[in-house]
């Protein structure tokens, strides 16, 4: 049978219909252009990659690959920037598309649906959570008002660091002192008195220590969700439940604490007033326009417990680690802290302004040591050209802050400890100069760096006024174990130990 001429159409039409098809979708690949990537093995991807100390690696890889990088752990498309070029191209040029949080099963159980500031994906409620908290908790004249809170504690390390010498002589353990300052100032200002861990049923420190480390675990299940069985497995689903309803109980009876004492106490004066009160206070929508839920309340808390109080004494006890490494720095430091002291037993916030090379040490250490090297994992919501890469919504972005902070691009030998390198120099961490982010920068950067900045510098500069520090015996600066601990914040591996004597002129204080 003769077919008509015009069958042959149809075939004609699907070639030519394939064709296109092939042409467009080439070139749109070939348009877009993305970033290099390390070579990925199936189903886990660059996971086998990471290793124990993810900045490191990642660092590592950037040195071949480049400062932008397409990585993929597990199924997930993982986006690394290494300089300050990419980290500005992230948090300034497409700081908006780039400003959402990629899911944590963790954090969605312990924060009540992820209903805090840090792991909040972007949209409306989490503007206004994070308003509640830079405007009531954390704003200048807030953090102003806890000032009595860090210098009574302060004083209070001071004396237990001295307590110890008259006792012992030898060496302390000075990451424990910087744990529980921080621990007590944060307990004080969030929820108005200190948890030594005897008060309640539930040990209210040793949860809250729980929970910072549970956050910081890499869950397989958010990058392979099949895999997510293997948590019930090693027990880590069941500790997580157990966590969150200790958390939960310990919160409600905060809270109930708070309400009953406020309806016997009118009224109280703005200093005396924690957390819990001021979030209390504006409950019910007055002040914020929309109310605030129980829930919110509870995970605000939670954050500035996560957030706040293992990066603060982690940088602590890397500036004083750093100083024991360089003694000719610690000897300028104290020269300048003790000359503008004037023989003051106790420096007080207002001595600070003029310690200009305390504030250089503290940028120094806070460029070697970025407590949060990766940063807070981010994701993005939409396809963006980055630095003429494609990147597709949905991609994870990590910012090594840690290279950033070590690229011979930004930096003269990056390598060494060098507070003079900021003297003189406009270089700050306020999210404006993208070689120095260890707060991070944008919408999403650190809305508690002015409350950690000052607890540092306090802790710091009363520390090496009334003391003299040393290595312990048989350890020299250039021996001291620098190894690093693997989670989410980077503290040492083993704690700091070093010998403090108290001044001569100090010895009857
Ligand atoms: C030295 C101490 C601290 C360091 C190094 C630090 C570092 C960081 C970093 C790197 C981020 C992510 C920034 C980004 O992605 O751009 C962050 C976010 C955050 N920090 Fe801090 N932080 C410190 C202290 C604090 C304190 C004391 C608080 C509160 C009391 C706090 C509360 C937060 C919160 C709530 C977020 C999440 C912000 C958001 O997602 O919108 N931090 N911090």
């Amino acid at each position: 049978m003769e077919l008509p001429w015009y069958s042959l159409l149809i075939p004609l039409f699907v070639f030519i219909f394939f064709l296109h098809q092939w042409f467009f979708t080439t070139s749109n690949t070939q348009k877009m252009l993305l970033p290099p990537s390390p070579r990925k093995l199936p189903i886990i991807g660059n996971l086998h990659q990471l290793g124990p100390y993810p900045h490191r690696s990642l660092h590592k890889l950037s040195e071949k690959h480049g400062p932008v990088m397409l990585l993929h752990l597990g199924s997930k498309p993982v986006l690394v920037a290494s300089s300050a070029e990419a980290a500005r191209a992230i948090m300034k040029t497409h700081d908006l598309v780039c400003s959402s949080k990629p899911k944590s099963s963790i954090g969605d159980r312990l924060l009540y649906g992820s209903k805090d500031v840090a792991f909040s994906p972007y949209g409306e409620y989490w503007r206004q959570i994070r308003s509640v908290m830079v405007l009531h908790l954390l704003s200048n004249k807030r953090v102003q008002s806890y000032r009595h809170v860090r210098e009574e504690e302060t004083s209070n390390m001071i004396e237990k660091i001295r307590q110890e010498w008259d006792s012992s002589s030898s060496v302390i353990n000075l990451r424990d002192h910087f744990c529980s300052l921080t621990n007590n100032i944060i307990s004080r200002v969030a929820l108005g008195k200190k948890y030594n861990g005897r008060e309640s049923r539930i040990n209210a420190k040793v949860t809250l220590n729980e929970f910072g480390e549970l956050l910081g675990i890499f869950n397989v299940g958010d990058y392979i969700p099949w895999l997510a069985w293997v948590n019930k497995i090693t027990g880590l689903d069941t500790k997580v439940e157990k966590v969150a309803r200790e958390l939960d109980t310990f919160l409600e009876s905060v809270i109930e604490e708070h309400t009953s004492r406020n309806k016997k106490e009118k009224y109280r004066q703005a200093e005396a007033k924690d957390f819990v009160d001021v979030l209390l206070e504006i409950q019910n929508g007055k002040e914020t326009g929309v109310p605030l839920q129980r829930d919110s309340l509870k995970a605000l808390i939670l954050d500035t417990f996560a957030a706040g109080t293992d990066t603060t004494y982690t940088t602590l006890e890397w500036i004083v680690t750093e100083l024991l490494r360089h003694p000719r720095a610690m000897e300028k430091l104290q020269n300048e802290v003790r000359g503008l002291a004037q023989g003051k037993a106790e420096i007080t916030e207002d001595d600070l302004e003029n310690m200009q090379y305390l504030k250089a040490v503290i940028k120094e250490t806070l460029r070697l040591h970025p407590p949060v090297p990766l940063l807070i994992p981010r994701e993005t919501t939409e396809d963006i050209k980055l630095l003429g890469y494609h990147i597709a919504a949905k991609t994870q972005v990590l910012i090594n802050a840690w290279a950033i902070g070590r690229d011979p691009l930004s930096w003269d030998d990056p390598e060494e400890y060098r507070p003079e390198r900021f003297l003189n120099s406009d270089i700050d961490f306020k999210g404006l100069n993208f070689e120095l982010i260890p707060f991070g920068a944008g919408r999403r950067g650190c809305p508690g760096s002015v409350f950690a900045i000052v607890v540092n510098e306090l802790a710091l500069a009363n520390l090496v006024n009334r003391f003299n520090f040393a290595l312990p015996q048989g350890i020299k600066p250039e021996d001291l174990d620098m190894t690093e601990g693997s989670s989410l914040t980077v503290s040492r591996k083993s704690p700091l130990l070093a010998v403090a004597t108290p001044c001569s002129s100090y010895a009857d204080h």
